[in-house]
C-alpha cells in the first residue's frame, strides 16, 4: 500500500520568535534555518516581513537551499486594497516563494478585535490570497481560532476555508490559537471539516497550553489533515507550540503513524535530531530540557537496579524505540535506586572489567549507597564514580595529595581610598614525598585555590594544560546556612571530552575544592596506563 506524503511546517523562526524571551538576530536565523534543513523540514517560516528590521533583512535573499522559504503576515487590513496595503505588499515582495496569511476565522475575534463585517473578513481573506497567488507565490492561510470558531458558528468557519481555497491557496491551516482545545474536539472537528473539504489541502496549528499540542497533531492528522505545523523544542507564543522533535520520531518510528505515512525526513536525518536540539538550545543559552522525548539526556536513562539488569540482558526490555534511531544515548546511572547491574554498566563505560560476583563489587555499592545518603549524587558526576571505583577496587594511581589549603578574602581599602576584595589562596601539595607550594590570587576563594592547586602539580603539569573548568553549581541541601553544600564541577579538556565532578561538604569552600580535586584527578586518570581496565 502506497503511503501518504505528510509535509513539515517548521515556525521556529515565527511562532517561536513570539516566545517570552526569545530574540533571534539575523545571524541566528541564519543559523537555526541551517539547523531545520538538517533534519529535512518541507517548509520554514522564516518571521514577518515589514514586522521589523531583521525580518526585512531575513526576507532580502533565498535563506533555503530544499524547504520551500515561507514568508507569514496577516491578511489586508479592512478598508483599504490589496495594493494599498504596505504589510501584504512587503510579504509578497520578499525572496520568499510561500506567503502563509493569518485570518481570523472566529466570528466572535472578527467582531471584537477586527471591528468588522464577517463579509469584510471574507473579502480581505479572498484578494490577499488572490493577490499572492497571482505573484507566483504558494498561498496559504492560518485560520486563527479555527477550532474556537468552529464551536461557535461552524458554517462561518468553513467558509473561511472554502474562500481561501477558491481564492488559490496550497494549504489551509486549522489553528487551535489560543491551545484550550483537547484531542477528542480537534478529532471530532477535523472529521467534520474533511467530511467536507480534502484533508490534502489542510495543516494543523497547535499551542500546548493543556499540554497536549502533540497528542492534538497527531489527532488532526489521524482524522486527515496532511500538513504539521511545529517549532523546535516546542518554542512558541505562551506554552508553546507542537514540538517537532517529538513529532517527527513519532511519525517515523510508531507503526501506527509509519506504516500509513511518509515524511521528507530520511533515516539519516532523524538521526541528527538529538544533535539538531541540544544545539538549538546552545543558540538559544539555555540548559536542554533533560526530560525531552526521545532526546532528552533522560530520555533512555534509568537509575533503577532493576530496569538496569533487565537492559543489560535486552535493551528492548526498558527502551520504547532504540536511542541510537534519534542520535540519543543509553544511559545506566549510578545512584541510591542501583544494584550491581548498574555499576557492571556503568564500569564497562570507564574500561573496568570485573565479575558480578565479586565481593569487591558488593564493597563498592555500598560504598556509593553510603555516600549517596550523605550528599553525594553520582548520577550527575559519573568522573567522581570512576575515581571512587578505582579507589575501592585498589587500581587509583596515588597521584598527588593534598597536604593543606588555606583561602583567605579580605576586603580594605587601596592607596587611593577605594574599597577592593583581595583573595588569595595557598596549597600544600605532596607528589613521590618532594613538597610543593603555590600561592595565587583570584577572583573569589575557589577561583584562587583552582589556580593554586593547578599552578605547579611538579611532573603532572603538562598534563593538565588543556584541563578548562566550564561550569560550577552549587545546592544546598537541608536548607540553612548550616546545612550540606553539594558542588558539582563541569570540565573539558582539548580532546573535547566533558566530565562532572562532585564535592561534599558542611563548608561550602570544602566542597568546592574536593570538586575541583577530583577534576584534576580524573584529567590524570584519563591518560594513566596503569588505571585502565584496572580492576583485573
Ligand atoms: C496568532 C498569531 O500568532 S498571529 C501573529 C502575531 N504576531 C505578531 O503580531 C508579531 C509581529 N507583529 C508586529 O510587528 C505588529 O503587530 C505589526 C507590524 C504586524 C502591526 O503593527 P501595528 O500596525 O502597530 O498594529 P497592532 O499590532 O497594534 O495591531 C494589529 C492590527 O492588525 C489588525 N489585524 C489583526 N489581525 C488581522 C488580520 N488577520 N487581517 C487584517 N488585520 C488584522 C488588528 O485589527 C489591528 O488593527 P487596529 O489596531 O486598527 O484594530
Ligand atoms: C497563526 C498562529 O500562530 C495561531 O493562530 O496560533
Amino acid at each position: 500500500m502506497s503511503k501518504e506524503r505528510l509535509y513539515l511546517f517548521d515556525t521556529t523562526l515565527r511562532d517561536g520568535a513570539q516566545t517570552a524571551g526569545v530574540e533571534f538576530s539575523l545571524e541566528d536565523k541564519i543559523a537555526v534555518t541551517r539547523l531545520l534543513e538538517e533534519i529535512g523540514v518541507d517548509y520554514i517560516e522564516g518571521g514577518y516581513p515589514g514586522a521589523n528590521v531583521v525580518d526585512d533583512q531575513f526576507f532580502a535573499e533565498k535563506r533555503t537551499r530544499r524547504a520551500v522559504f515561507t514568508a507569514f503576515g496577516m491578511t489586508k487590513r479592512a478598508g483599504r486594497s490589496v495594493a494599498n496595503d504596505p504589510g501584504v505588499q512587503a510579504i509578497i515582495a520578499s525572496a520568499a516563494s510561500a506567503n502563509c496569511f493569518v485570518a481570523k476565522a472566529w466570528d466572535h475575534q472578527i467582531r471584537i478585535a477586527l471591528g468588522i463585517s464577517l463579509e469584510e473578513n471574507l473579502k480581505g481573506l479572498r484578494e490577499t490570497v488572490a493577490a499572492s497567488a497571482a505573484a507566483g507565490r504558494e498561498a496559504m492561510v492560518d485560520c486563527e481560532h479555527f477550532f474556537d470558531g468552529y464551536k461557535a458558528n461552524p458554517d462561518y468557519a468553513l467558509r473561511c476555508i472554502r474562500t481561501a481555497l477558491e481564492a488559490g491557496a496550497r494549504w489551509v491551516v486549522l489553528c487551535d490559537t489560543n491551545g484550550g482545545t483537547l484531542p477528542s474536539e480537534i478529532d471530532e472537528i477535523v472529521r467534520a471539516v474533511t467530511a467536507e473539504v480534502p484533508g490534502d489541502r489542510l495543516g494543523i496549528h497547535a499551542h500546548d497550553d493543556t499540554g497536549q499540542a502533540v497528542a492534538n497533531t497527531l489527532a488532526a492528522v489521524n482524522a486527515g489533515v496532511r500538513q504539521i505545523q511545529g517549532t523546535l523544542n516546542g518554542l512558541g507564543e505562551r506554552c508553546g507550540n507542537a514540538n517537532l522533535v517529538t513529532i517527527i520520531p513519532t511519525l517515523l518510528l510508531k507503526p501506527a503513524f509509519a506504516d500509513r505515512f511518509e515524511t521528507g525526513v530520511s533515516a539519516e536525518q532523524l538521526a541528527r535530531l538529538t544533535s539538531v536540539s541540544r544545539t538549538f538550545d546552545e543558540l538559544l543559552n539555555r540548559a536542554p530540557d533533560r526530560q525531552m522525548p526521545y532526546v532528552g539526556a533522560s530520555a533512555f536513562a534509568t537509575k533503577a537496579g532493576i530496569h538496569a539488569s533487565a537492559l543489560a540482558k535486552d535493551p528492548s526490555t526498558y527502551e520504547h524505540v532504540p536511542p541510537e534511531t534519534v542520535g540519543n544515548e543509553r544511559s545506566v546511572m549510578v545512584s541510591q535506586q542501583a544494584g550491581k547491574s548498574n555499576l557492571l554498566t556503568a564500569l564497562k563505560r570507564h574500561g573496568i572489567a570485573i565479575e558480578k560476583d565479586d565481593p569487591r563489587l558488593d564493597k563498592l555499592l555500598k560504598t556509593v549507597k553510603e555516600r549517596e545518603a550523605r550528599g553525594y549524587s553520582y548520577d550527575g558526576a559519573d568522573a567522581s564514580f570512576a575515581l571512587l571505583a578505582h579507589k575501592v577496587l585498589g587500581t587509583l594511581p596515588d597521584f598527588f595529595a593534598v597536604e593543606s589549603y588555606r583561602a583567605s578574602v579580605e576586603r580594605r581599602h587601596n592607596a587611593r581610598g577605594e574599597q577592593v576584595t583581595v583573595t588569595e589562596a595557598v596549597v600544600k601539595i605532596r607528589i613521590d614525598g618532594e613538597r610543593l607550594m603555590s600561592v595565587a590570587e583570584g577572583n573569589g576563594p575557589i577561583n584562587a585555590l583552582d589556580l593554586a592547586m593547578r599552578k605547579d602539580l611538579g611532573k603532572y603539569s603538562d598534563r593538565i594544560e588543556d584541563l578548562e573548568l566550564v561550569d560550577f553549581k552549587v545546592r544546598i541541601l537541608d536548607g540553612g546556612t548550616g546545612a550540606v553544600t553539594r558542588v558539582l564541577v563541569e570540565s573539558r579538556d582539548g580532546s573535547g571530552e566533558r566530565w562532572y565532578t562532585i564535592g561534599v561538604s558542611a563548608n561550602i569552600i570544602d566542597a568546592s575544592f574536593e570538586a575541583l580535586y577530583e577534576s584534576i584527578n580524573y584529567k590524570l586518570l584519563k591518560a594513566a596506563p596503569q588505571a585502565a581496565g584496572g580492576a583485573e
